[in-house]
């Protein structure tokens, strides 16, 4: 029976792909062999030494310490692309609710629940609406920073509001301006992106080179009573500098998902309690292709949209499985398979992958592994995680 410990509200439909026969999934494993999460933080958690992989179910991994996991030869799965669409909706909901003044004119409507006057109230209504008047989005300029799975969504949704878009992504896959469209223009750094939108919105991960990288200096970039649109992590703004910017009116307004005490004060602040993927559509994507890559690693050790460990895949057709993670230098699979070739055992497919500062084997032989085979395959230099599948 293989365990699985969930976190979070995990969609039932996710749960549900985990064959009840050969799994349990629950929140309390004690002895799990793998996580399944949402935000849950785990960065002040020790693992229990039987983990062998965590899925999380969405796109940000910054609740995982990746790095350590990775040391420990335990891989992280995320969810590309499978809340995208849920967030682009809330960022067009975003855009309406800056230029449209919508939530202070419907607490307004509110304000006249005691009216039982028709004419009193009809009164009310046209003379309170000229404190609510907006702008419109058609020809406006959105800036969009990172152009991956939601980026490039948001870009396209943008243009069929009738906006101009510029896209700002350094590090853009070719898989990712495949899905953007070319009426997108190019910005070649975040700076004269900032000064050319009247809307800029965040889809970049937080990781060291994006956390606070909207700051004083790169506000002064700002085009000035542009709106900031931040539904990616609040990290990634340096939040004194932008109340300060929405102060001044540099902000004209601040839409997050990311509610902090000082933000929620702001009348020029706009936030959702991190809404952007709790739709159910979002919540079942993730949760499925969260438990699939789950099922499939743990059951055949294939890797799929892993943050961490190469993507890999083996068929599985005879004989014994066994994979190993090792540090990624010279000699190792060499060394091993010497080590198989000592013993008599005969390699029926292998296949081997790196990436970055490790490598991942999955071998097939023609005889069951035992306990021992598995302790000499982990003495081998560089040998960091073994396990008979
Ligand atoms: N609010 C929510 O509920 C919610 C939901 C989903 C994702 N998110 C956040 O949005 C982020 C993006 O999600 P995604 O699915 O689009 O991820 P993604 O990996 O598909 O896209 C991220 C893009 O950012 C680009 N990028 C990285 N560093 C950059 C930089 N310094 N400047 C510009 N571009 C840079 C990458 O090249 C990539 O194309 C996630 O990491 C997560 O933090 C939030
Ligand atoms: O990175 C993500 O996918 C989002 O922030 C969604 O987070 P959630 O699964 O906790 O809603």
């Amino acid at each position: 029976m293989k365990k699985i410990r969930t976190y979070n509200n995990i969609a039932d439909k996710g749960l549900n792909q985990f064959p009840t026969q050969t799994y349990q999934a629950s929140s309390d494993q004690q002895t799990p062999d793998a996580i399944l999460l949402r935000s849950h933080k785990l960065h002040n958690e020790t693992l229990p030494k039987s983990v062998l992989a965590v899925a999380r179910a969405g796109a940000g991994v910054n609740n995982i310490p990746v790095n350590d996991y990775t040391q420990q030869g335990i891989v992280v799965f995320n969810t590309p692309g499978a809340n995208a669409n849920a967030v682009k909706e809330l960022v067009m909901a975003s855009l309406l609710l800056s230029a449209r003044g919508i939530t202070q004119s419907m607490n307004y409507v509110k304000s006249l629940i005691d009216i039982t006057d028709d004419n009193e109230r009809h009164q009310k209504v046209e003379a309170g609406k000229k404190q609510f008047g907006g702008f419109e989005l058609q020809d406006k300029t959105l800036g969009v920073v990172g152009l991956g799975a939601i980026g490039a969504k948001v870009a396209n949704m943008a243009l069929s509001l009738g906006m101009k878009v510029i896209g700002y992504d350094p590090k853009l896959s070719v898989e990712a301006a495949w899905q953007l469209s070319s009426q997108v223009t190019k910005a070649d750094n975040l700076n004269s992106l900032l000064a050319r939108s009247d809307y800029v919105t965040l889809h970049v991960p937080a990781v060291e080179s994006t956390i606070g990288f909207i700051n004083q200096e790169s506000l002064t970039s700002v085009k000035e009573g542009a709106t900031l649109i931040n539904l990616a992590r609040g990290e990634l703004v340096n939040e004194t500098d932008v109340i300060h910017a929405l102060d001044t009116g540099k902000l004209n307004a601040y839409v997050a998902d990311f509610p902090t005490a000082n933000l929620i004060k702001h009348d020029k602040a706009i936030l959702f309690p991190h809404l952007g993927a709790s739709t159910a559509e979002a919540e079942e994507n993730c949760a499925v292709m969260a438990a699939n890559q789950l099922i499939d690693f743990l059951e055949n050790g294939n890797i799929k949209n892993s943050v961490n460990f190469p993507t890999i895949n083996m068929e599985r057709t005879q004989g014994d499985r066994i994979t190993f993670a090792n540090d990624n230098v010279p000699k190792v699979l060499g060394e091993v398979l010497n080590l198989l070739a000592d013993l008599n055992i005969n390699v029926i497919d292998l296949v081997n992958k790196s990436r970055d500062d490790i490598a991942y084997t999955i071998l097939d032989i023609d005889q069951t592994v035992t306990p021992e085979l598995i302790d000499k395959i982990a003495q081998v230099e560089h040998v960091f995680h073994v396990r008979a599948v």
